[in-house]
């Protein structure tokens, strides 16, 4: 049975990436998706925004949406401070195995919780069953007809306090248009739009963020 695209993604990283070193992890998946594989990491250049983002939030509790291989969880919780975790979700189990390996080479996996399942069902859990007050930080970048109902459960599951950020991956390319018309014109979010390009290519891409106002 011949390897899927994100395990040979994960050998390249176990063959020419220092172990317990995020950014070598991160550096040696772009290399490999740029030069010889395409695939859905949010990449260099959108990865400068969401390091941005999250430095500027210096979450206590973040949440991912869409974990595929886990560069992003690595990216994120390379920044993390002592104590703060990364909650990532992810319910293809094949890339749920991937992403574990992934975190762990990287060494980042004290400050990550990887949860296996449907978002829909994870997220009304992380309160009693993960012990989430409030989120300080969301990464959106799973299936992209998920933003809106998930953003809307975050806030039915009091999950989002005054100030919590989201910031959501793809809102040119694939697109998410029906999040960005609702987000956009929800008084209780103050968005702006950071453009930039589909990881690895030269196709115009942007990434939305949403401050919650309580
Ligand atoms: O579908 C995308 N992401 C959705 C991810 C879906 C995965 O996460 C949740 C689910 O387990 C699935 O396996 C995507 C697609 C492209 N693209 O260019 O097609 C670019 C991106 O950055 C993307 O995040
Ligand atoms: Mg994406």
């Amino acid at each position: 049975m011949n390897q899927s695209k994100e395990q040979r993604i994960l050998n390249f990283v176990l063959q020419n990436a220092v172990r317990g070193d995020p950014c070598s992890v991160m550096e040696t998946i772009d290399k490999y998706c740029s030069e010889k594989e395409w695939a859905m990491n949010v990449g260099d250049e959108k990865g400068v925004i969401l390091d941005k983002t999250v430095e500027e939030v210096n979450p206590k509790v973040a949440l991912e949406l869409g974990t595929y291989c886990g560069y992003s969880a690595v990216r994120i919780a390379r920044l993390l401070k002592a104590g703060a975790r990364l909650l990532t979700v992810e319910f293809n189990p094949e890339f749920a195995a991937i992403a574990k390996q992934m975190i762990e080479f990287a060494g980042v996996q004290d400050k990550v919780k990887l949860l296996e399942g449907p978002s829909e069902v994870i997220i009304p859990q992380l309160k009693k069953k993960y012990e989430v007050d409030t989120l300080d930080f969301v990464f959106v970048d799973h299936w992209k007809d998920r933003y809106t109902p998930d953003t809307i459960l975050l806030q039915e599951c009091s999950l989002l306090r005054k100030g919590s950020v989201l910031l959501a991956d793809n809102i040119i390319f694939p697109g998410a248009p029906e999040f960005v018309k609702y987000i956009r014109n929800n008084p209780r979010f103050q968005c702006s739009t950071y453009p930039s390009h589909l990881e690895y290519m030269k196709v115009q891409d942007a990434m939305e963020k949403a401050v919650f106002l309580g």
